[in-house]
C-alpha cells in the first residue's frame, strides 16, 4: 500500500495488517496481488500502482480466544459498549491482539463458569463482528458519498475488475457481457465495471468470520444453564411427493431431530405432508414406535449420527465411541425392521393398519386436513423424546397453495397454537442432522440480551452426503460453504438458504428491528380471524410461551388455521411468514428480513450440521438449478463472430488480448486454489466450472423464460420438487452409473445441445477456413476460437451424450431440434453480414 494517500478509516487499515500478518488468512491476498502484479508487468498504462489488499476480518477462533482470556483477566473492558446501535470498532482488542501469534496458542479456551460469562462472550463476538461490518459499511457510504481517495476507487475497480469481469467474459453467463463489450472496446474497463452491488458482493466475500472455535466451548458451557432457562423449539419438516421423497428419508430425518442433545420436553416435532400420503403417516408412526429405543440408545451411547439409516451404513465416519457396544442394538434394529417394513409398504401398498381411515379415497390434490399428534410426551420425561406430529394441510383445486412457503405458514400458525415455541427450525425432508448439538449451537448465538435485538435467524451449513467422487454434477457447493457464506457475515450476515436454519418466531412474524413495541397492534391484525392465533402471535411478539399442557388439547383449534381459505385477507405471505410468489422463497424471505434492519449468522459447525442428499443424474440437476435460476445466458458471441468473420474480442496484437488471457487463467487459478484449501480435488473444480457453464446456459435459461412467463402473467412458477434419490442400502449396485451425465426427452437439454453443435459446427468453419471475408480486415482471431474451444471442453458430457445410448444417450429428437437451431442460428448470422 502506498501509505500516504490512503485514508481508510483508522481501524480498517489496521485490521488489514493484522491479514497481512496472519499466516492463516494470508492466502486471500494471493489473487489480487497475484493479477495485479502481472497486469503492472504487462505495463497497461491506466492501471493502479499501489499494491491492491483484500479485505478479510481477522475475527478468528485464536482471537475470540484471546478476548475472552483477557475478558476474565479484566472484566470491565467494553462491557458496556454492546448495548449501544452504533457498536464501537474493535479497538479495545489492539492490546491483544498487536500481541502477536505466539500468544494465541498458550491462551487457554475459555472455561466459562456461569451464564453471565458466556452472555459476556457473546456480546463480545457480535460487537466485534458488527464493527467489522460497520468499517465496511462506512467505507461504502464513502464510496457512494463520493467524497472517497482516489486510492481507494482504484482498489475497488482491480476487485470489480478481478471478479466481475473475469466472470463475466469468461463464463458467457451474464448479460454484463453488453458492458464487457462496451469497455473492451473503448479499453475503458472501469467506469463500467463499478456497481455498488458488485463491490457489496465482492468484499463481502472475503470479510470471513468464523464462529467455530468459540462455539465448542459455549456449547459446553451451555450444557450448565440450568434446564428450565433453555427455550422451546418446534421443528418443521417438510415433504411433498412420497414418490420423489421416499417416506424412508423422511423418516430418518425425523429420528435425527427427535434424538438431538437438547431437553426433549423442550422440543416438537411437526411434519407437512404436502403429498397426503398414507404412506407418509404410516412411516412416521412406525418411526415414533422406533423412537422409542433409538432416543435413549443415542443419548446413553452418545451417537454422533443419529439418522439410524446412516448409523447403520458401516460407514465408520459415522460411529461414536460407544458404537462398539451397538451389537445389541443393530439386532433390535433388524427385529424392528423399520427400514425393511417401509420398503415392503412402499413396494406392495401393504400397509398395517394404524387408523389410516382419513386417508381412504383420498386425493393429493384435493381433500380437508389431516391433522394428527403421532407421539407426544405427556408426561414431560427428561429421557423421553419430543412430541411428532403429522400435518397436511388443506388443498382445493381452485385455491392456490404456494408451494413450501404455504406449508411453512400453516406449520407456523399450527405450531403457535400448540406449542408456540419462539424458535423454529426449519429443514427439508432430506436433510438430517448430522451434529446432535446443533440446537445448543444455534441457541449460543440466539440467546443473550445484546444478541436477541441483532440476529433474526442462525443459517447452518448445508452439506450433502454420499457426494460422488469429484463431485461430477457440481452440486456439492463446499467453496460455497467454505469461503462465500462465511464471508457474508460482516454485511448483515448471510442468506437463508431454505433449510437447516433457526429463525426467531417474532421476527416471521414481521417485528422490525428499530420498531418493535409499536407495531405489535397491527400485526395482530394481519393474522387473519383466528382469536386464539392472535393471543398466541401477542405472547410471541412479547417474548413469552404460552404452551399448552398437551399438544392434543389444541388441535381443535389448529383445524380452524390449517384450512386452505384461512389467509384469504390477512397478510400471510406478504407481510407475514414466509413469502409467496417465488419457488426461492428462502432468499425471498431472507432478504425481507435483512431489509428490516435484522442479521443474520452463519454457522459451521465441526461435525458438519445438516447433511442432504444433492440430486444426481441430469435431470434432477436440471430441475433444480431451473429453478432456482434467474439469469439470462450469452453464449452465441463467439460463435457468431467464427461464423460472420468479426470479433467481440480484443485481436492478438492489442494489449488488451493478453488482459482477457490473465484474467482468464488467474480467475481459473484461483478458483483451483480455492477447491484445493477446501481440500478438494483438482477433479471436482473442474466438475463444477463445467456444470456452472452447463447449467448457466441450459437450466438457467429455463428458469429465465419461467419467469418472464410468470411476468407476462402467461404462466405461474411452479416449484418442482427435487428427486431425492439416494437409496438407504449401502450396497453399490447402482454405482456403476454414479456420476454419469444422463438425460431425458426435456426440452431443458435442447439448449446445451444446441450450443455444442453449434461450437462444433463453428470449429470446423474456422479450422477449413469457411468464412466470408471480414468487414473491417480484421475478422475473428485467436481469442473467439479459444473461446470456442473451451466451450466444447465444458460441454464434454453433452459430446459424450451425443454417441452414448439409453438415458446416457441424448434422445434423438433433442438432436433434431438442436439441428434445426443450429441452422437457423448459422442462416441468421449470415443474414446479418449479407444485409
Ligand atoms: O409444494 C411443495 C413443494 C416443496 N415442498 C418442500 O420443499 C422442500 C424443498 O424442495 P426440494 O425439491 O428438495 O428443493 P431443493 O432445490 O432441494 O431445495 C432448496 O431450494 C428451495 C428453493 O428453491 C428451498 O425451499 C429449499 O429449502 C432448499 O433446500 C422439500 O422438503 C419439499 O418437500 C413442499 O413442502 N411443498
Ligand atoms: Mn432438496
Amino acid at each position: 500500500m502506498s501509505g500516504a494517500s490512503i485514508s481508510f478509516p483508522h481501524l480498517f487499515l489496521r485490521s488489514l495488517n493484522e491479514v497481512h500478518r496472519s499466516s492463516a488468512v494470508g492466502h486471500a491476498l494471493i489473487y489480487p496481488i497475484f493479477i495485479h502484479r502481472i497486469l503492472l508487468f504487462l505495463g497497461l498504462a491506466d492501471f493502479p500502482s499501489s499494491e491492491p489488499v483484500h479485505v478479510v476480518g481477522p475475527l478468528s477462533a485464536t482471537f475470540l480466544r484471546q478476548r475472552a482470556a483477557l475478558l476474565r483477566a479484566d472484566p470491565s473492558v467494553s462491557r458496556g459498549a454492546s448495548s449501544s446501535s452504533v457498536p464501537l470498532p474493535p479497538s479495545s482488542t489492539g492490546a491483544v491482539e498487536t500481541s502477536g501469534g505466539a500468544a494465541a496458542t498458550d491462551v487457554p479456551p475459555p472455561t466459562t463458569s456461569d451464564d453471565s460469562d458466556i452472555r459476556r462472550t457473546l456480546d463480545h463476538v457480535l460487537t466485534a463482528q458488527t464493527a467489522q461490518g460497520q468499517v465496511l459499511v462506512d467505507i461504502l457510504d464513502e464510496i457512494r458519498g463520493g467524497d472517497f481517495i482516489f486510492d481507494w476507487l482504484e482498489l475497488v475497480e482491480l476487485f470489480r475488475l478481478y471478479l466481475g469481469a473475469s466472470l463475466c467474459i469468461l463464463s458467457f453467463s451474464s448479460c454484463h457481457i453488453v458492458f464487457i463489450l462496451l469497455a473492451l472496446k473503448s479499453l475503458n474497463w472501469f467506469r463500467f465495471l463499478i456497481s455498488p452491488r458488485y463491490i457489496r458482493e465482492t468484499l463481502a466475500t472475503f470479510l470471513s468470520c468464523s464462529y467455530c472455535g468459540l462455539c465448542e466451548s459455549l456449547v459446553r458451557s451451555l450444557r450448565r444453564v440450568p434446564e428450565v432457562e433453555l427455550p422451546l423449539v418446534d421443528m418443521f419438516v417438510t415433504t411433498a411427493d412420497p414418490v420423489l421423497e421416499p417416506p424412508i428419508i423422511i423418516v430418518n430425518v425425523v429420528l435425527s431431530l427427535l434424538a438431538v442433545d437438547y431437553p426433549s420436553h423442550k422440543l416438537a416435532c411437526y411434519v407437512s405432508d404436502d403429498g397426503c400420503s398414507p404412506l407418509t403417516y404410516y412411516s412416521l408412526v412406525e418411526a415414533s414406535k422406533f423412537a422409542k429405543l433409538w432416543v435413549p440408545f443415542c443419548n446413553k451411547y452418545n451417537v454422533q449420527v443419529r439418522a439410524p439409516f446412516r448409523y447403520f451404513s458401516g460407514d465408520d465416519s459415522t460411529k461414536s465411541s460407544g458404537s462398539d457396544t451397538s451389537s445389541n442394538f443393530q439386532q433390535e434394529w433388524k427385529q424392528m425392521k423399520l427400514g425393511a417394513k417401509i420398503v415392503d409398504a412402499v413396494q406392495n401398498q401393504n400397509i398395517v393398519p394404524c387408523d389410516l381411515t382419513v386417508f381412504s379415497e383420498i386425493d393429493r390434490k384435493n381433500h380437508p386436513i389431516i391433522l394428527k399428534v403421532i407421539w407426544e410426551n405427556k408426561e414431560g420425561l427428561l429421557d423421553g423424546f419430543p412430541g411428532l406430529v403429522y400435518l397436511s394441510r388443506e388443498k382445493r383445486p381452485n385455491h392456490s397453495h404456494h408451494y413450501k412457503a404455504g406449508a411453512m405458514n400453516v406449520l407456523t400458525r399450527v405450531s403457535g397454537l400448540m406449542t408456540n415455541a419462539p424458535y423454529m427450525l426449519n429443514v427439508d425432508c432430506d436433510m438430517y442432522a448430522n451434529n446432535p448439538k446443533i440446537v445448543l449451537h444455534a441457541m449460543c448465538l440466539l440467546l443473550g440480551s445484546n444478541i436477541e435485538k441483532e440476529i433474526a435467524f442462525v443459517q447452518f451449513s448445508q452439506a450433502f452426503y454420499e457426494g460422488l467422487k469429484d463431485d461430477p454434477y457440481g452440486n456439492q457447493l463446499v467453496v460455497m460453504r467454505e469461503y462465500m457464506a462465511c464471508g457474508f457475515s460482516g454485511l448483515q450476515g448471510c442468506f437463508y438458504r431454505g433449510t437447516g436454519c433457526f429463525h426467531r418466531r417474532k421476527i416471521i412474524y414481521g417485528l422490525q428491528l428499530d420498531n418493535i413495541a409499536s407495531v405489535n397492534e397491527e400485526i395482530l391484525k394481519r393474522v387473519g380471524s383466528s382469536k386464539e392465533l392472535m393471543k398466541s402471535v401477542a405472547h410471541a411478539l412479547k417474548g413469552k410461551t404460552n404452551s399448552p399442557d398437551h399438544l392434543s388439547n389444541s388441535i381443535d383449534t389448529a383445524y380452524q388455521v390449517a384450512g386452505c381459505g384461512y389467509e384469504h385477507g390477512t397478510s400471510w405471505g406478504r407481510q407475514l411468514g414466509w413469502l409467496y410468489g417465488s419457488t426461492t422463497e428462502d432468499i425471498l424471505t431472507g432478504l425481507r428480513i435483512h431489509s428490516k434492519g435484522w442479521k443474520s449468522a452463519f454457522l459451521c459447525p465441526n461435525p458438519l450440521a445438516f447433511f442432504g442428499c444433492a440430486p444426481s443424474g441430469g435431470p434432477a440437476v436440471m430441475t433444480q438449478q431451473k429453478r432456482w435460476a434467474t439469469e439470462l445466458c450469452y453464449a452465441f458471441l463467439p460463435q457468431y463472430c467464427i461464423i460472420t468473420n468479426s470479433h467481440f474480442l480484443p485481436k492478438a496484437q492489442e494489449q488488451a488480448f493478453y488482459t482477457a488471457i490473465v484474467i482468464f487463467v488467474i480467475y481459473h487459478l484461483y478458483t483451483l486454489s480455492e477447491y484445493l484449501r477446501a481440500g478438494l480435488s483438482v477433479r471436482a473444480w473442474w466438475n463444477n466450472q463445467r456444470m456452472a457453464r452447463i447449467t448457466t446456459m441450459t437450466a438457467w435459461l429455463f428458469g429465465f423464460l419461467s419467469v418472464t412467463l410468470k411476468l407476462l402473467r402467461i404462466s405461474e412458477t411452479v416449484f418442482e420438487v427435487t428427486k431425492k434419490d439416494k437409496s438407504t442400502s449401502s450396497n453399490g449396485a447402482h454405482d456403476v452409473d454414479a456420476g454419469r451425465f444422463t438425460f431425458d426427452e426435456s426440452p431443458v437439454f435442447v439448449p446445451g445441445t444446441t450450443i455444442l453443435l453449434v461450437h462444433l459446427t463453428v470449429l470446423v468453419v474456422s479450422l477449413l477456413n469457411l468464412q466470408p471475408p471480414a468487414h473491417d480486415g480484421l475478422g475473428s482471431g485467436l481469442g473467439e476460437v479459444l473461446c470456442s474451444v473451451w466451450l466444447v471442453l465444458c460441454f464434454w458430457p453433452f459430446l459424450k451424450g451425443l454417441f452414448g445410448k439409453g438415458k446416457h444417450g441424448i434422445p434423438l429428437s433433442t438432436i433434431c431440434k438442436s439441428a434445426a437451431l443450429v441452422l437457423l442460428f448459422l442462416h441468421l448470422s449470415r443474414m446479418t453480414i449479407m444485409g
